[in-house]
């Protein structure tokens, strides 16, 4: 019988998320990591020498439930600092991180679970799934510690070592074709960018975070990289405060956050029910990312928070994330799109054609390519689509170097920054001709009084598909006139452009990571 392998441990010297993180807990381990709500709702701290400590305890007990680098560990939580003493002390052991949300539909856990074949199940002490599959362990943490209810499969220890180039996590994406999609990241892909991206200054020590993005979703990763690798205090917003304005506002306030990450999403209800409260905030940064911002509720949040720092953050998951803009302060009156600049540091964007073949020319449209030290180790047991996705060098395919196809048009601007069109799937023909949705969005959000909109195509039955338009009215504005929105689309589109159907709804419906969910609106037309 071989010796039994011990538990790998990475070593300090190998890039891995856990030193990242947690390099703080060692110049300041006084310092608060992580500000949260308490067992009966009181906002506690959490040092980083606390959670530090709380990593080594679960990387003892997880560890000692004889898993080998590689083997995958689902965990189902909100963000929290358990959560994320959990998620490095995986990365310590070597284990890929699977975040899932506590509202993951059943039907859908199983499916990555099928894919993933998770050794270990994690949830909440008092988290609320059950049906997990027998053949992967189950196991409940709390503050308390780690409780395990099912013994992993026993299985061989082989590795001895966990090396940069190992998977630290793997975000499941909704994949169109409802097969999951499971993005690899390794741990030294994602130090390689958060290190780059640290260059940027966006947060400093003292720095409050406030992050309202779902841990399933890697934005809430990046929010945990990117404050506590900047020794800065993370602000999990408990989701129920997002879905009420006052109360959203009340815990930034109370939690004393400087900073808000989020999609574009998360600041309509406060943008249309508490403008005075955000007001008073005094927010220093706030940062977006996901999808276009409607400029007319980014042109009131940016008179809500004078002087605060407002980056547009773009990026597929894939790469984390691509550049970071600076929204203008002020924004010029006559600004229609957002520019999403060139790459962070140390990484770059090209647009080509469909053959390949690059586009300097301003104003064309072009498929974004990412040449980065931070790009994904490809999709989860699915090489083929990984090969569509990671491709040579279109310039400069011989000397064999990988770069990311992003599956997004943008057009350059006279000083070579770039302008996001939509994703290359999201085009579609009407009548022949190559309609983008996105630009029918931005010119009904034009429109004075429409504070959001989104179009899709229903199916026309055998006739053409017909485009409908889903309208938010502006903050403080009456009723929309909807022949006088058609007539200003018709003012500026071609006529195959101009939505057959417009539709004024209270609010636009979200997916699970709060995007526009323009699939759900085109099925229920
Ligand atoms: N600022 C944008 N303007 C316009 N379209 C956008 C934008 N950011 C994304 N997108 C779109 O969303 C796609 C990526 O979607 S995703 O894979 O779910 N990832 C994300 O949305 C979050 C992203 N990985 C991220 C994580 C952490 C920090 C920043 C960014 C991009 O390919 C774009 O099509």
């Amino acid at each position: 019988m071989p010796p039994a392998v011990p538990p790998a441990r990475v070593r300090d010297s190998v890039d891995n998320l856990h030193g990242f993180m947690l390099q703080t807990a060692g110049d300041a381990p006084g310092a608060p990591a992580v500000v949260e709500p308490g067992p009966t709702g009181e906002l506690t701290v959490v040092t980083y020498g606390e959670l530090r400590q709380r990593v080594d305890e679960y990387a003892d007990a997880i560890g000692a439930l004889g898993l080998d680098v590689g083997d995958r560990v689902i965990l189902e939580s909100h963000t929290s600092s358990t959560a994320i003493a959990v998620y490095l002390a995986c990365c310590v052991l070597g284990l890929p991180f699977i975040p899932v949300s506590p509202e993951t539909p059943a039907k859908r856990l199983l499916a990555i679970i099928d894919s993933a074949r998770p050794a270990l199940y994690l949830q909440h002490e008092d988290g609320g799934r059950d049906g997990v599959p027998p053949g992967v362990g189950t196991a409940r943490f709390g503050p308390a510690g780690l409780r395990a209810e099912r013994a992993p499969e026993p299985r061989t220890r082989r590795r001895r070592e966990v090396v940069g180039t190992d998977p630290a996590y793997i975000i499941f994406t909704s994949g169109t074709t409802g097969r999951p999609k499971g993005v690899v990241m390794s741990h030294r892909a994602s130090t390689a960018f958060f290190r780059a991206v640290h260059g940027l200054g966006i947060l400093r020590p003292g720095d409050r975070v406030a992050t309202a993005s779902p841990l399933q979703f890697d934005f809430a990763l990046f929010d945990i990289g990117i404050t506590l690798g900047s020794g800065a205090t993370l602000l999990p917003i408990p989701r129920e405060r997002l879905r009420w304005p006052r109360r959203f506002v009340g815990f930034l306030r109370d939690a004393g956050a400087t900073h808000v990450h989020g999609v574009p999403s998360i600041w309509r209800p406060v943008l249309r029910n508490e403008p005075d409260e955000l007001a008073t905030l005094g927010l220093r940064g706030v940062l977006f990312s996901g999808e276009q911002f409607p400029m007319h509720e980014l042109r009131r949040l940016r008179s809500l928070a004078p002087g605060a720092r407002i980056i547009n953050c773009y990026g597929p998951t894939e790469s984390m994330a691509c550049s970071f803009t600076d929204v203008p302060d002020p924004i010029p009156d006559d600004l229609e799109l957002l520019s999403i600049g060139h790459a962070y540091p140390g990484a770059e964007m090209m647009i080509a054609d469909e053959r390949g073949r690059p586009i300097e020319r301003p104003g064309v449209p072009g498929e974004i390519y990412l040449r980065a030290p931070a790009l994904f180790s490809g999709y989860w047991d699915d090489p083929e689509t990984t090969a569509r996705a990671l491709v040579r060098d279109p310039l400069n395919p011989a000397s064999g170097q990988i770069v990311l196809r992003t599956g997004d048009l943008a057009h350059r601007g006279p000083d070579g920054e770039l302008y996001f069109r939509a994703r290359v799937d999201s085009q579609v023909q009407i009548r022949g001709n190559r309609v983008e949705l996105t630009e029918v969005e931005r010119r009904i959000a034009e429109f004075p009084g429409v504070g959001a909109a989104a179009v899709t195509v229903a199916d026309g039955g055998s006739a053409d598909p017909v485009l409908c338009a889903f309208v938010v009215g502006a903050p403080g504005e009456g009723d929309l006139d909807r022949p006088a929105v058609r007539a200003f689309c018709a003012e500026a589109l071609p006529d195959y452009m101009v939505p057959s159907e417009i539709h004024v709804v209270g609010e636009l419906p979200l997916t699970e990571n709060g995007k526009v969910d323009r699939a759900l609106l085109a099925s229920t037309r």
